[in-house]
């Protein structure tokens, strides 16, 4: 690859961090939001909700585990990773590690985001940077190389999970209940949790009509960018809620099945990016540390009559989830299935298979 003079990162409000290169060198532009997590790079990395945005890690050391092989488990899913590809546009870490060592590294960091043709800039202060994104909020910004200059790009205007989502129809696994497991950016980890609880999974693009399939459940995905932009999958969802048979909701899905209930969604200052987040569940003091990667969340206040909030972060009181006051329908705004990040509400998928045991029971009387 070229030897690049300069590399930096310019902000839409014009602030200026100059670094150097260890990934592509090429210039990206995107929305640019940190995370607060000490580990997880290679999961992060491939989460389809990053597409579109150039994320800054606030650990202050990145690589020096490199990043895995690239195995997959018996269903043909990547063992390690969270989809096929790197969704982030770029990277903004403090100090780059050029040795790394880990049972089970295939290469460094450098060289995937290389493969990748991913930017990745080092020796950037992340702490000043992010008391700036905290500031002023989530800052749409660019990678540049050399003296180039790129126009400016904002992927919230775009409907992202159209581009992440999967074009054809899968079906995963022979367990006894068939979960529907609607992709609008799906983790890998979702389909993991879901296919080691006696599940057939068939996972559907995101504009699919899922209530055409006969099944016991459904599963919303996270997803990436603004949840306004998911009008198809928000009309399939009210079909859902029509039917009755159980649902839930992860990140973009909690958001989505707010919507699709007569609820609304807004933009959070700086958004959730975290492997720490402590979330309540509503009516008792059980507090559980959490998952999180949004930017937008659902308005606590805009949920209709038969719903209320399920979960509320703990740092901000915004929602994290939701449930129907009588019927089989949950969503969380943080990640269960986490990947990285803790796995303390990974019950969750016990609670949803429950619910459907519950449903059929009911269904065959
Ligand atoms: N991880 C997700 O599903 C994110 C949901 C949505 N794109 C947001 O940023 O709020």
């Amino acid at each position: 690859m070229p030897e690049v003079k300069g590399i930096k990162l310019v902000l839409e409000d014009g602030t200026i961090f100059e670094g150097k290169s260890f990934g592509y060198n090429k210039s990206v532009a995107g929305e640019v939001v940190f995370n607060t997590a000490m580990a997880g790079y290679p999961e992060s990395l491939t989460d389809p909700s990053y597409q579109g945005q150039i994320l800054v890690a606030t650990y202050p050391l990145i690589g020096n585990y490199g990043v895995p092989v690239n195995d997959t488990d018996e269903y043909g899913i990547p063992l390690f990773y969270e989809s096929d590809q790197i969704h982030i546009s770029g990277l903004i870490i403090s100090d780059y590690s050029f040795e790394y060592s880990h049972w089970n590294a295939r290469t460094s960091l450098s060289d995937w985001l290389i493969e990748n043709k991913v930017p990745g800039i080092f020796g950037i202060d992340t702490r000043a940077l992010t008391k700036l994104l905290r500031e002023k909020g989530s800052m749409l910004g660019k990678i540049l190389v050399d003296d180039e200059d790129i126009a400016t790009y904002d992927p919230n205007h775009e409907n992202l999970v159209a581009q992440v989502s999967i074009k054809e129809r899968k079906v995963f696994g022979n367990g006894k209940h068939k979960v529907v497991l609607v992709d609008t950016g799906a983790k890998n980890n979702i389909l993991r949790c879901l296919l080691k609880k006696d599940t057939t999974v068939v996972q559907v693009p995101w504009d699919y009509d899922f209530t055409q399939e006969d099944y016991d459940g459904i599963m919303l995905s996270n997803g990436p960018g603004n949840p306004q932009m998911c009008s198809q999958t928000v009309k399939h969802i009210q079909k859902a809620i029509e039917i009755g048979k159980p649902i839930f909701g992860i990140c973009l899905g909690n958001q989505l099945l707010g919507i699709a209930s007569g609820g609304s969604t807004y933009k959070l200052k700086y958004g959730h990016r975290a492997h720490n987040h402590p979330v309540i569940k509503v009516g008792t003091n059980s507090c559980y540390i959490s998952s999180q990667n949004h930017g937008y969340a659902l308005d606590n206040n805009s949920l209709t009559d038969d719903w209320e909030p399920f979960f509320v972060n703990l740092n901000d009181g915004s929602n994290e989830g939701i449930r129907h006051k009588s019927k089989p329908f949950f969503s969380t705004q943080f990640h269960p299935e986490a990947s990285s990040g803790p796995t303390d509400t990974e019950f969750l998928f016990d609670d949803f298979i429950q619910l459907i045991e519950e449903s059929k029971k009911i269904s065959n009387t």
